[in-house]
């Protein structure tokens, strides 16, 4: 007893001092935080939003120290209040066209040696706010979406000591949607600056597309004159944690037997390639000293004679994975890898050889039209927090995954299109979600679908590529790609089948011999609006009569069985998912077609 009254209190005194180690470290960072601010060293934080408070304040800081320095008071033109859900159509498209060349990267004002830091600086605030003011009249424009782009200066000086050290310029982008990702006014700020300088598209997730896909975007980038290789960090750092997984030896084996175009290079292959290019440029820069507006760091730095490594900089957006590929060229983890945009903030220098340098940019989000902030935040551009309405969010999701898959990656039956609707409608986000949080009884205290929870998942499950997903080059017909992606094992057979003829899509039942839906459907329909707004007992009493009858004398049992899972207009808006689960007893039954 008196044993383990001793071992209590010595196990809580450790607890206190653990409390007190952690408490101390906390103040410890607090007042570091403090000291570099106090330092006029920022902790650097991307700002993608206008609405954040910080932001603005930060913005105003730096129009009051321009103020004093140049006598003129900037105008800040801040929208707060930007909506990002405007859509209009064929008339935005045109409006994009008109305003194409007004997003452009900020470039850096001229310099020279002879400047003082505080001139240099003062003019790199001048010409950030121009910039902004010339992107905020493009956001006045009503039919118009732009990307939350990045609007911390500090973040942009990153950028541009990486395009000014680096001889090769790669751009990392995710490979379920290249065009998205790129940003061609990069490209042609990295050959202002010099033009010996390249850009390579590094189409990264490559294992998450099929070959069908990776030979289609090769041919696009070909005829556009993209140079680029496909490449999966994932894959890389499987095989060298000698994980060894299917993707990578997909890759080895494709090393042998594919095109150069449309292989997925493994680190060796990439490495060799990344130094034979960014030596090449170098060589032509040494031999052709032509830097037109700013000093070439790495010319700088050079002493005569002595062969200096080629640099090659990695930029992207965040949350491409950037971070993951320098990890894996480089053997170990050198850079924070997670599924949470905007983690890496300072640029790193990696050696790897005498020959050879990395230098990874912070990813940050580059000015550019979009259709929503949803689709940002689906693309894993824009963190899932910053979600406000999980519907939106969670129907990009929708609209870009067949039925199927989501029937068969989740175990769920997701509702039917009705009869007066279009066969091949993408799923609601309404289905969706409820489908899901009663297949996995995710409920909130009230008794509704916890569909913030489910959204947040299902997210999560898009931008991991748990959920398969791609683009198709622009003028090319989708053959059939999906396919490839889906695992059979994983599928039962009625799912690998297209949209079309899914057994799952197009109520049949509640079409009459002539092919017009049936009138009881509509009848039903109104009984359980009725029913859920409490207006007609008698209508409900007669429905279930009418279910148990059909249930009785119906021809395919299955159906009936089938039926029990949905969840959309028969669980109702606004039902809750204990009752739809009342109904399921087994929700995780297989799902019969
Ligand atoms: N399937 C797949 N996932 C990948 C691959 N590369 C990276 N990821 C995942 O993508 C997410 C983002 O990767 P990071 O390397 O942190 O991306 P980043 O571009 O450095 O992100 P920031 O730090 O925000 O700039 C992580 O969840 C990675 O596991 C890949 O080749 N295939």
């Amino acid at each position: 007893m008196g044993g383990k009254e001793k071992s209590d209190s010595s196990a809580s005194s450790l607890g206190r001092a653990l409390v007190k180690q952690h408490t101390k470290k906390l103040q410890q960072s607090k007042d570091k935080g403090a000291i570099l601010r106090s330092l006029n060293k920022k902790v650097l934080t991307s700002y993608t939003e206008t609405t954040d408070i910080e932001a603005v304040i930060e913005q105003a800081e730096e129009a009051a120290r321009i103020h004093s320095l140049s006598n003129s008071a900037p105008t800040l033109n801040v929208d707060v209040d930007a909506d990002p859900l405007e859509d209009a159509g064929e008339m935005r498209k045109q409006e994009e066209a008109l305003y194409a060349t007004s997003l452009r990267v900020p470039r850096r004002p001229h310099w020279t040696s002879e400047m003082s830091v505080e001139e240099l600086d003062a003019n790199e605030k001048q010409a950030f706010l121009e910039w902004r003011r010339r992107l905020a009249r493009v956001e006045e424009n009503e039919k118009l979406f732009l990307t939350p782009f990045e609007k911390n200066l500090d973040i942009w000086r990153q950028l541009w000591r990486v395009l000014e050290r680096s001889d090769l310029l790669v751009m990392v982008v995710d490979g379920r949607s290249p065009l998205f990702y790129r940003c061609p006014d990069l490209e042609a700020y990295a050959q202002e600056i010099n033009e010996h300088k390249k850009t390579m598209l590094l189409v990264n997730k490559a294992d998450l597309l099929p070959l069908s896909v990776r030979k289609k975007w090769a041919k696009y980038f070909e005829q556009h004159g993209i140079l680029f290789l496909f490449w999966s960090a994932k894959a890389a750092s499987d095989f060298l944690d000698d994980k060894k997984s299917s993707n990578q030896s997909l890759s080895s084996h494709e090393s042998v037997l594919l095109d150069e175009d449309v292989k997925i290079y493994n680190r060796i292959e990439l490495l060799a390639r990344l130094q034979t290019e960014a030596e090449t440029i170098a060589s032509r820069k040494d031999s052709n000293d032509v830097d037109r507006r700013v000093g070439d760091y790495s010319s700088h730095d050079s002493k005569k004679g002595a062969q200096k490594p080629a640099v090659v900089g990695f930029v992207g957006y965040p949350n491409v994975g950037k971070s993951s590929t320098i990890n894996a060229l480089v053997g170990e983890k050198r850079t924070g890898v997670t599924s949470t945009p905007g983690k890496t903030k300072h640029f790193q220098t990696l050696i790897i050889s005498e020959k050879l340098i990395l230098c990874d940019c912070p990813g940050l989000v580059f000015p550019s039209f979009s259709s929503s902030r949803y689709e940002m935040i689906a693309s894993g551009v824009l963190p899932v927090d910053r979600m406000t309405s999980h519907r939106e969010a969670v129907q990009v999701v929708a609209n870009h995954v067949p039925r199927r898959v989501f029937n068969s990656v989740y175990n769920i039956a997701l509702p039917k299109p009705k009869a007066y609707e279009l066969r091949s409608r993408p799923p609601f986000a309404a289905e969706l979600l409820r489908s899901y949080c009663s297949s996995r009884g995710y409920v909130v205290a009230s008794g509704l679908p916890d569909e913030t929870k489910a959204a947040r998942l299902i997210l999560k499950d898009y931008i991991d590529g748990k959920l398969p997903h791609f683009e198709i080059p622009p003028d090319m017909a989708d053959d059939g790609d999906m396919e490839e992606t889906i695992d059979p094992d994983s599928m039962s057979c009625d799912s690998c089948v297209s949209d079309e003829d899914d057994p799952s899509i197009g109520d049949v039942d509640e079409v009459d011999k002539t092919g017009q839906p049936k009138f009881d459907h509509y009848v039903d329909e109104l009984d359980s609006f009725d029913g859920i707004s409490g207006l007609s007992s008698v209508s409900i009493a007669k429905k279930e009569k009418k279910t148990k009858a059909s249930t009785k004398y119906h021809k395919k049992p299955q159906r009936s069985k089938n039926r029990s899972w949905r969840v959309g207009n028969d669980g109702g808006d606004g039902m809750p998912v204990s009752r739809v689960l009342q109904k399921n007893p087994s929700p995780s039954s297989k799902y019969v077609a």
